[in-house]
């Protein structure tokens, strides 16, 4: 009996034991023979997608690049076809979302029509071992289908339309940062930053509104997807046991939960990815603060004390004060002078001495790293050799960085303004332009000579103090260009002027040289030359 019992437990153990190395053979097998493949055939799609999309990329930006930069084809596209205001962003931004969403759409679609030709091939192979050439099943699930796509066709929002707006609206976004970034020290210098920001804020708001208007209809649209493709096209059968319904579930329960364990491992690359976007604008942020703060790592310079105070008689005055570029150079080791109001101050030296860099000390762009230096509370006014223009009415370039509301305030009206652009010879370009509330790119429609005007005109408007002007009458005529110091000084402007030309020495009465080697020399303008 027991010989008995002992064999039959050996062939119970051998046979649990073939049963179950079957049965991994079995596993390995599919998983070499079906996993593999699949996970492999998953990961080439998204390598090919990368693959074409750069490769399309790189055609059409070549092919856009050698139609654009051709000698007139840049002027004109820039300025003469309305429909394309932003030809660089069109260049970069939008060839590159182009192409992205077209590769993408490859991948989306070789899977599915895959599936489609796999699925009615096995539908086919399962009717013909019926007997029947199509079952009435399909054919109602082919009606259902055709039915659906009609019904999601004509319901659909025109998302082309709406997403040529949405690249509209940030080409504008882009398009005010650049004009910040590339005018950047002369809106410093006006004080302008919060017209800007209002202008980058709306422009925020605007693509904001828009791209939330975009996930409202695709809210609604992928709801009505949905529930036609899961509720409408699944088949209900009530013919199975319970038991293989539960086998369903189980597998299906199955299935999702490895779907959101694979999901959740997926995401390890995000998050690493999101770690080098996250210490990029912590750096940002920190650099903003810090700057704020008045903490300037990139001096190279060691700092001796510095101040920088109120004058209390209204004067500008410097005293031992360096001039340090951002970068550390030592442009000027040590410089003291005294700018009385009323004393006008011409300044003079080859290029790169030092005589812009002594405004941007002054206004407070750079910092000061020893001496000190006292401003006065009154206002300064600063007009760059390069005019700044920004977005807006002809008004607008006028009173920058006044608003209209800011001018009412101030009790001007436009018959104020008509008076100032008189003083700058420039009242035939309200007519000519259509009347103050004319809107227009006022950079490319106005002469470099009238840019200078209305650069002086803003003077007029502002009636500052002190008025710093960086050669900003280079290419005003000589008689006019007198005129305007005249009428400058007539209203009670003291005048910080940097020149070559000796025309305009007569309105000074003292005279800063730098040499270009690190020194100055201040000295009065004889009476006789003035
Ligand atoms: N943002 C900056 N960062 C670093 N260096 C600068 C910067 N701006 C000017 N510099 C340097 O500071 C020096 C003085 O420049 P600045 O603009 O004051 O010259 P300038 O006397 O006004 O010349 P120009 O007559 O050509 O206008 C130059 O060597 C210039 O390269």
């Amino acid at each position: 009996m027991s010989i008995y019992v002992a064999t039959m437990e050996g062939r119970m153990v051998k046979y649990i034991v073939q049963r179950d190395v079957r049965n991994f053979a079995f596993m390995l097998l599919k998983w070499l023979g079906v996993a593999l493949p699949a996970t492999f055939l998953n990961s080439l799609i998204r390598y090919l997608e990368c693959k074409i999309a750069l490769a399309f990329r790189t055609r059409l930006v070549n092919h856009a690049y050698n139609l654009y930069m051709t000698n007139q084809t840049y002027y004109r596209i820039s300025n003469l076809d309305s429909r394309i205001e932003n030809a660089d962003h069109l260049l970069t931004e939008d060839i590159t979302a182009f192409t992205a969403s077209l590769a993408h759409l490859y991948s989306q679609l070789t899977k599915p029509l895959f599936d489609c030709a796999l699925i009615a091939l096995a539908l086919a192979r399962s009717s013909r071992q019926k007997g029947a050439a199509i079952l009435p099943g399909q054919i109602l699930a082919f009606t259902v289908i055709s039915l659906t796509g009609v019904v999601l066709r004509n319901l659909s929002p025109k998302f082309g339309a709406l997403v040529a707006v949405e690249a509209e609206r940030s080409a504008y976004l882009r398009s005010v940062h650049a004009r910040i970034i590339s005018n950047s020290e002369e809106v410093a210098f006006y004080g302008g930053h919060e017209v800007e920001l209002r202008q980058l804020k709306s422009a925020y708001k605007s693509l904001v509104q828009h791209k939330n208007k975009i996930f409202c209809q695709r809210l609604w649209y992928i709801v009505l997807e949905q529930f036609l493709m899961k509720y409408v096209w699944s088949e209900k059968d009530s013919g199975v046991s319970d038991r293989t319904q539960y086998f369903t579930t189980a597998r299906n329960l199955l299935l999702s939960g490895a779907d959101a364990a694979e999901r959740l491992m997926s995401s390890y690359k995000e998050i690493v990815e999101l770690a080098g976007y996250t210490s990029r604008v912590g750096m940002m942020l920190e650099v903003f603060e810090e700057v704020s703060e008045g903490k300037y790592s990139r001096s190279l310079v060691s700092s001796a004390p510095s101040n920088v105070l109120t004058s209390t008689d209204g004067s500008i005055r410097l005293c031992d004060v360096p001039i340090v570029t951002p970068t550390g150079d030592m442009v000027v080791p040590s410089l003291s002078l005294v700018i009385k109001p009323g004393h006008h101050l011409l300044i003079t030296g080859p290029n790169g001495c030092g005589k812009s860099s002594l405004f941007r000390v002054i206004c407070g762009l750079w910092p000061i790293y020893g001496g000190t230096l006292h401003r006065p509370l009154t206002a300064m006014f600063y007009i760059p050799q390069k005019p700044y223009m920004p977005i807006g009415s002809l008004r607008d370039q006028v009173i920058y960085p006044d608003t209209i509301e800011d001018m009412m305030k101030k009790g001007k009206t436009d018959e104020d303004l008509d008076k100032i652009v008189s003083l700058v010879a420039l009242s035939s370009i309200v007519v000519r332009e259509g009347g103050w509330s004319a809107v227009a790119d006022w950079k490319d429609i106005l002469s470099g000579g009238e840019k200078q005007r209305i650069a002086i005109a803003r003077l007029f408007y502002h009636r500052p103090s002190f008025a710093l002007l960086d050669e900003c009458t280079s290419a005003v005529s000589i008689d006019i260009e007198s005129k305007m110091y005249e009428d400058a000084k007539k209203e009670g402007i003291t005048l910080l002027t940097i020149t070559h030309r000796p025309t305009l020495w007569k309105f000074h009465d003292q005279i800063l040289q730098f040499d270009g080697q690190g020194g100055w020399e201040l000295k009065e303008i004889p009476k006789e030359s003035s």
